[in-house]
């Protein structure tokens, strides 16, 4: 997908929210584990009841991996469902890969060709010839760790590498690689004082920002210094949406946490220029 197709479905929908798709069978409601595969139910009841609040959704691959060929195979259905019905929605595999070039190309493969999704996350760590082979792929998106939102983000991410923090320099080098205007960046809501900084290294990038909700993250503070005139956010929530309840009404509830969130989003979206 296009950027200014993200763009204009943001402004369409008045929404930058992307709905984690974090499914755990120990979570989802009871009654959905008779049926012969409960994630993709479950994922489909979501997405039913939340698309018309949110403009992305972002399976965390883990969660799909660890139940094996099953797994696999309920992502497989997942993001289908979401291609055929809900094209114009982005899609993300939060997936963390990258490794040596002639790797990385088979899992750039893996995610953009074999699935279809519309980007993928990647950690930085192994340097320019581990991102490059996702961004040849035209209209897919590489979204890079930069400062992540859990409290390891400080072990390393915010140490100093010569003269500057380390995700700074992941943002400064990251623009130099080939197809770099492809290039998104994870920042943890939990770091939204950092925003102001990063917005000068990156003044237009779109940022993916999961970390409000159930991590304690603020909306109105990542907005503060995170959103651009043509927005740059995605700021995601999982849990506080997907086990908002887990009765015969989770569907329901999803949506009304979605609506919530979309209602806040609004209001920000309004005090652009
Ligand atoms: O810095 C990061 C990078 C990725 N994540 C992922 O986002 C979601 C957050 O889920 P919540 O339930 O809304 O907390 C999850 O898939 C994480 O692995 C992140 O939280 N922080």
């Amino acid at each position: 997908m296009k950027t200014e197709h993200l763009i204009s479905q943001i402004r369409q929908k008045k929404s930058f929210l992307c709905v984690g798709l974090d499914t755990d069978l120990d979570k989802i409601p009871a009654h959905l584990l008779d049926d012969e595969d409960p994630i993709f139910a479950f994922n489909k009841a979501i997405i039913d009841a939340t698309h018309p609040y949110c403009v992305a959704y972002k399976p965390n691959i883990a969660f799909y991996e660890a139940y094996g060929l099953k797994g696999w195979k309920s992502l497989e259905r997942t993001l289908e469902y979401l291609n055929v019905n809900h094209p114009e929605i982005f899609t993300i595999a939060d997936a963390k890969r990258g490794d040596i070039g002639n790797t990385s190309t088979r899992y750039a493969k893996a995610f953009f060709d074999t699935m279809d999704f519309d980007s993928i996350t990647i950690a930085p760590y192994m340097g320019r010839d581990s991102v490059e082979p996702f961004l040849e792929f035209g209209d897919r998106h590489t979204i890079l760790l930069a400062l992540t939102s859990n409290q390891g983000a400080f072990d390393f991410q915010t140490q100093k590498v010569g003269d500057r923090e380390l995700y700074k320099e992941v943002l400064a080098t990251s623009k130099t690689y080939k197809g770099s205007e492809r290039l998104m960046y994870v920042v943890g809501a939990t770091k939204a004082s950092f925003l102001k900084e990063i917005r000068q290294i990156v003044p237009e990038s779109f940022l993916l920002v999961p970390g409000v909700g159930a991590q304690g993250g603020s909306l109105q503070e990542v907005c503060k210094y995170g959103i651009t005139k043509d927005i740059g956010l995605l700021v995601n929530s999982s849990r506080g949406i997907l086990y908002a309840s887990n009765g015969q009404d989770f569907a329901q509830v999803a949506a009304k946490k979605a609506k919530e969130i979309q209602g806040e989003m609004e209001l920000e979206l309004a005090k652009l220029p």
